[in-house]
């Protein structure tokens, strides 16, 4: 499973969990403006935004699962295997592969409405990278500093969502996500009273009893509630230590330990790494599952004007700092 969120301080900020039992060997990317990105069906872009984020290098092409680009568009893809349905190419529409969407509108938009509108008549192509890789069954949300939608292609055609709480998970669809969110709106984070009922004696028996009542497994309809509660209800300072470190709370409130989630015998969940992106800086920040120590990658320390793909391995081993 994975999550992703977006949260807005001084900056705005947009970031993921990765949860996986394997890992397709990613790395922080950072695309310079000059990579000649060369789509399947739609025309060519030999110059656009800057974009970093995680990608699996293919040779020289960055697959992206989550990136951000130098305007403060942020885009995720997240697993949604079942409903996700790539369609056939058609004329008279955008025809953008599924692994060409992500670079497709970060390439180009700068702004969340100007991806509404080059989103108009697009059809999101079965067309393969290549014969041994299939293709990631996804849906994505994207975002900048005025809200989020998602975007999910499935058989009966594309759904673009209003996404007002700035979150993704996996299944079901999003609408249905979104609709039961209803069932807890009578979450607070306030002390509970009794509501009950009046003739029972029901007691506040310890402290710290807000959001009693929220989800705590980790299935994807409850970590969505788990995460847009916490991400709607989180309070910080404005300053980017702050906001970094309230980001990776939210997130970690979504965290999946080794053990809890069992995929197949002896396969586990974990959440690989998680991400969070200052949107209106171009910095990557992450943790992974064996190392806490947030590592960061900032896009302006390299050659934008570049036409080379930088990357850098994911660092994976604990780093702990001794204090005597
Ligand atoms: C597995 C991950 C989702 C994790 C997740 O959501 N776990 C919930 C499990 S659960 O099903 O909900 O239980 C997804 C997220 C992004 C994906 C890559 C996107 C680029 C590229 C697209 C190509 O087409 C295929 C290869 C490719 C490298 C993709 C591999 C894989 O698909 C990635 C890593």
């Amino acid at each position: 499973m994975c999550t992703a969120a977006t949260y807005l301080t001084k900056d705005f900020y947009f970031g993921r969990t990765l949860d996986y039992e394997f890992s397709y060997g990613e790395e922080i990317t950072v695309t310079p403006r000059n990579y000649p990105f060369h789509f399947r069906h739609t025309e060519n872009l030999e110059k656009h935004y800057a974009i970093i984020g995680m990608a699996h290098m293919a040779g020289d092409y960055p697959l992206y699962y989550d990136a951000v680009n130098e305007k403060g568009v942020g885009m995720a893809g997240l697993n949604f295997v079942g409903n996700a349905y790539y369609h056939k190419e058609e004329s008279g529409k955008k025809n953008v592969a599924s692994f060409e969407f992500v670079p497709w509108v970060l390439a180009q938009c700068a702004t969340l409405d100007e991806v509404r509108d080059l989103i108009t008549d697009l059809n999101i192509v079965d067309t393969l990278f290549s014969e041994n890789l299939p293709a990631g069954m996804l849906h994505w949300i994207i975002s900048d500093k005025s809200g989020s939608i998602t975007v999910e292609s499935m058989k009966d055609g594309l759904h673009i969502h209003e996404n007002p709480v700035g979150v993704l998970t996996n299944n079901p669809p999003f609408e249905q996500q979104m609709f039961m969110l209803n069932n807890y709106m009578g979450l607070s984070p306030k002390q509970p009273e009794n509501h009950f009922a009046d003739k029972l004696d029901l007691n506040m028996y310890s402290r710290g009893m807000g959001a009693l009542g929220l989800p705590g497994d980790l299935s994807s309809a409850s970590r969505f509630a788990r995460v847009a509660f916490t991400k709607m209800n989180a309070v910080s300072d404005d300053s980017e230590e702050e906001s970094v470190a309230q980001f990776f709370h939210i997130l970690g409130s979504v965290d999946q330990q080794r053990g809890c989630c069992e995929v197949s015998d002896g396969k586990y969940e974990i959440t690989i790494y998680t991400s969070c992106c200052n949107a209106s800086r171009g910095i990557y920040y992450y943790t992974t599952y064996s190392n806490s120590q947030i590592t960061a990658v900032d896009m302006h320390r390299e050659d934008l004007d570049g036409s080379v793909p930088v990357h850098y391995p994911m660092l994976t081993k604990q780093q702990i700092l001794w204090q005597n």
